[in-house]
């Protein structure tokens, strides 16, 4: 705080109290921790001496303590410690100390000042653990203070003091238990006004004082204290000297010029090192005023932090001090984002984060998080692209050369790939995008590689299966912490030009409408060739063009793909695969890929067709590949084990087992190298039994055989279905029963038309395999058959299968998933199926030739043509019944 000083009158002897490293100015007004041995015994005194209400009229000489040079040195008596450490002159270095709460050195630090004339001598630590001082150690200018307020505190005192008026230190007249000296006040001089220097230095300094106040007050001091200076500097003209010692104490200054401003006791030397000192101060105040108009307003606790690190910036450039390694760094990001050739609106954006970096710390974390963003928009493709090839033959030779069959798949894919070259031509590059669906392992990921290949373009897989957030795909928002772009630019930043293929992996395993906005509307803009231009990635907020990229989506199932997803895509087809068909692909793509991989010859691997054809019946069950693929894996593993064994023992030249490295695998190898048979052919393996019936079915992953059991046990009439069954599925079996039920005397189950067969029972339909879900209507025939098989006790040959939804009225409805079913069937030894008429189509168009040859197809378009077929002619209409009389035109009138 600032007072006004009053004029007291001061004694010739007064109590000394020392001061470290800080001077006391009249006029100021400070608190000070009292902890010394030599100081506490006077307030001791003090308090014994005066009461409270007194306590104004003590009056205290304060001096600085410093370590005198040979010049200034006092000549005064030293105390009986000091002359101890008179003997031990032994240094001749000053230290630079580390202060304790009172501003004395630290009791480990020994300072070093003068007690004598030319002579230096370490000074001690006392008791107390504070250093002990000498007369010489006081400077010979100093303060009178009056006492405001003084407290007992942990350790001493606390107090409040008032400075005065200058004082000269005549001689210290006592040093225990405290100091005191003799000493003369040293008071201004009233101004002279006809001492024209004199008048100017004040002129000079009501203006630069004024300059500074009005800074001070820009940057928000407390208002008291804006007050009292500019009271204080009406009066400028009358106490100058008074008003420097003021401002002062408001500025940073360092110990020795606040000494040096204690010395100037004649105005004429005080007032210009003043206005020396304050233009000073005015600069660094102007430099902080900037910084802070920079961030007002922005400044809140959390980014307090930032503001300081502003400062410190906009001082280092003030003096030229700018890190070289930032600019270097910030020369880097310039030449990357030139080199990126970003579209305006990203120049734009980049710009405007490139400027608020190089305002930053390197340390903050704001400064890392702009310079990750940068360095995305400088590694994006924004103009990059690789050069198309776009020949129709090439590409054929390439999809043949990787895959076998699938002769309408690459066509399609030829088809498409000339019209993309006719548009490029006509400089229009919007396609439809092209969907593989189809069960796992069937080539999907392997065709999109063979696409990029062929086109000479970079290829790239985004696997979708799980992701349930829109930000994976569209990206984070900066604001939050550790955010990042999404898939689509990350797949971007990795192939380096902006017309990769991309491969969207199983996009019917995108989850929808999610807990953070919905994936699958992402892609809607993403596949859309009218808006993917612009593409705004969350992150990086400016739109990037996405119509150059090739999209390839694959599928296992279409039921999942929402429908506005599918609306954009164009599908094509990959059943699985015959048998005969694995034999070929094994043959030629696996087993090459595999010795390749293996680091064997060609000839060093040969494996018997026999053998081949058994791995795929007998140790895979699925439509693709995948699994085969490994088994014909572990074959050659195995063999290069053995051609491995055999070369060491060659080279080792040890003798005695000479056994020969033979290449080929044959069939009775198998069982050693892949173990036991694990799947035995269902149906021609399995012995017909009432009641059970062999279904087909078609999963959206491939197609596959399923039994229905059906039991019948003793009851009122209930239907019971167990086996993980949808409400479509379940209905079915209602629908069955009921028709058997109301057709039981035309069927020949009971004798006359009024006979309930359920009377007295019970009926339990059952699917195995209850942990795969299982719904649609397609069982609907073979649930008729199995429980009419039930209830007559006529078995169905269990390679007889068959597929078609059934209505109450005895139709027979077509259904879905045909070739799949047949595919899966045929691998399963089924050699009939009977299936709906309006389903032949479907057969002649998609079913390959050799399984069509393999198997018997038998086309029903009412329920009695399935059970003269299934049951081989032993169950038939019951002569003389409407049923019997043909067709569904008298069932129906029925
Ligand atoms: N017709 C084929 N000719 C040659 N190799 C094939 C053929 N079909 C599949 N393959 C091979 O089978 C393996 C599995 O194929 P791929 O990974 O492409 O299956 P996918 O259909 O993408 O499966 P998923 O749906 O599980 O991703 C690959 O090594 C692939 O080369």
């Amino acid at each position: 705080m600032i007072r006004s000083a009053p004029s007291i009158p001061v004694p010739r002897t007064l109590p000394l109290l020392p001061l470290q490293d800080r001077v006391l100015l009249p006029g100021v007004v400070t608190r000070l921790q009292i902890t010394r041995r030599d100081s506490i015994p006077l307030f001791e005194k003090i308090l014994r001496t005066y009461d409270a209400k007194e306590l104004s009229k003590c009056l205290i000489a304060v001096f600085p303590v410093t370590a005198p040079t040979s010049s200034s040195s006092s000549k005064v008596t030293t105390n009986s410690e000091s002359a101890t450490n008179d003997n031990s002159n032994n240094s001749g270095k000053t230290k630079s100390k580390k202060k304790n709460d009172q501003g004395y050195p630290n009791p480990e630090d020994a300072i070093v000042v003068g007690s004598s004339v030319g002579q230096v001598v370490p000074m001690r630590p006392s008791k107390s653990g504070h250093a002990v001082l000498t007369p010489s150690n006081f400077h010979p200018t100093g303060c009178a203070a009056r006492l405001v307020r003084l407290e007992r505190a942990v350790g001493g005192f606390t107090v409040v003091l008032e400075g005065i008026v200058r004082l000269r230190l005549n001689k210290v007249v006592s040093q225990s238990p405290f100091f005191e000296a003799e000493v003369t006040p040293l008071p201004d001089r009233p101004v002279d006004k006809s001492d024209q220097e004199m008048q100017d230095q004040i002129i000079a300094l009501r203006s630069i004082s004024k300059e500074f106040v009005s800074l001070l007050q820009s940057l928000k001091l407390p208002a008291p204290v804006l007050a009292q200076l500019q009271k204080f500097l009406e009066n400028v003209a009358l106490v100058p000297g008074q008003v420097v010692d003021l401002l002062m104490s408001t500025i940073e200054s360092t110990f020795e010029e606040k000494l040096m401003i204690l010395d100037a006791t004649e105005l004429s030397e005080r007032i210009p090192k003043a206005v020396e000192l304050l233009t000073r101060q005015i600069q660094v105040l102007k430099i902080s005023q900037k910084v802070h108009d920079n961030v007002e307003g922005k400044l809140n606790k959390k980014q307090r932090e930032f503001y300081l690190r502003q400062q410190m910036q906009a001082i280092k450039e003030e003096l030229g001090e700018k890190d070289v390694g930032e600019e270097d760094e910030m020369v880097t990001i310039e030449n990357r984002l030139a080199a990126a050739n970003l579209p305006s609106e990203v120049q734009k954006a980049a710009d405007r984060e490139m400027k608020r970096l190089k305002k930053m710390q390197p340390a903050s974390s704001e400064y890392s998080v702009i310079r990750n963003y940068l360095d995305w928009l400088g590694d994006l493709p924004w103009a990059k692209s690789s050069d198309d090839i776009l020949d129709v033959e090439r590409a054929r030779k390439q999809l043949n050369d990787d895959h076998h069959g699938l002769e309408k798949v690459k066509r399609r894919i030829l088809e498409y790939l000339a019209v993309t070259k006719l548009q490029q031509m006509k400089g229009e590059v919007k396609g439809p995008i092209l969907c593989l669906v189809g069960p796992p392992g069937v080539g999907k990921t392997s065709l999109g590689r063979s696409i990029a290949a062929a086109m000479g373009r970079k290829f790239h897989r985004i696997s979708l299966g799980g992701v349930w957030d829109e930000s994976e795909i569209r990206g984070h928002r900066r604001t939050y912490v550790g955010a990042l772009p999404g898939l689509i630019i990350h797949g971007l930043k990795k192939c380096e030009v902006n017309n990769p293929v991309f491969l969207l992996d199983e996009i019917d395993k995108v989850g929808s409408r999610g807990h953070h906005g919905d994936p699958s509307a992402a892609f809607l803009e993403v596949l859309d060739p009218e808006q993917n231009n612009t593409f705004t990635d969350h992150y990086l907020n400016v739109p990037f063009d996405l119509s150059k990229i090739l999209f390839i989506a694959t599928a296992n199932s279409i039921d999942t793909i929402p429908a506005p997803l599918m609306d954009r895509m164009e599908l094509i087809t990959l059943p699985g695969y015959t048998y005969a068909e694995k034999l070929a692909i094994a043959t030629n793509h696996l087993v090459p890929k595999q010795i390749r991989l293996h680091g064997l010859d060609e000839e060093d691997f040969k494996v018997s067709e026999e053998a081949l054809l058994k791995v795929a019946t007998g140790y895979t069950r699925e439509s693709g590949v995948r699994q085969l693929e490994r088994e014909v894996g572990s074959l050659v593993r195995a063999k290069a084990v053995e051609y491995a064994e055999i070369q060491e023992r060659k080279l080792s030249k040890v003798t005695g087992n000479k056994a020969e490295y033979l290449p080929l695998v044959t069939l009775a190898d198998l069982e050693e190298i892949l173990g036991q048979e694990k799947y035995v052919n269902e149906v021609t393996e399995r012995t017909p039994t009432p009641g059970v019936v062999t279904g087909m079915a078609y999963n959206g992953v491939g197609g596959g055989i399923l039994f229905i059991e059906s039991s019948l046990m003793p009851g009122k009439g209930h239907l019971q279905l167990t086996g993980s069954l949808g409400d479509v599925i379940k209905e079915s079996a209602q629908i069955a029963l009921s028709w058997v039920k109301s057709h039981g005397y035309e069927i020949g189950l009971t004798n006359s038309r009024a006979q309930n067969i359920m009377e007295k029972a019970d009926v339990h339909i059952h699917m195995p395999g209850g942990g795969t879900p299982k719904d649609g209507p397609s069982a609907g025939i073979a649930m008729v058959c199995a429980l009419v098989s039930m209830f007559s006790d006529q078995t169905v040959p269990a390679t007889t299968a068959m597929t078609g939804e059934f209505t109450l009225r005895g139709l027979v409805m077509p259904v879905g998933g045909i070739k799949e079913k047949v595919i899966a069937a045929h691998r399963a030894g089924v050699r009939r199926i009977i299936m709906p008429l309006r389903n032949r189509k479907d057969v002649v168009a998609d079913v390959p030739l050799n399984v069509r040859d393999d198997i018997e197809f038998v086309y029903a378009s009412t329920i009695w043509d399935v059970l003269r077929v299934a049951f081989e002619g032993r169950i038939v209409a019951r002569p003389g019944t409407a049923a019997a009389n043909g067709g569904m035109a008298l069932e129906s009138r029925m």
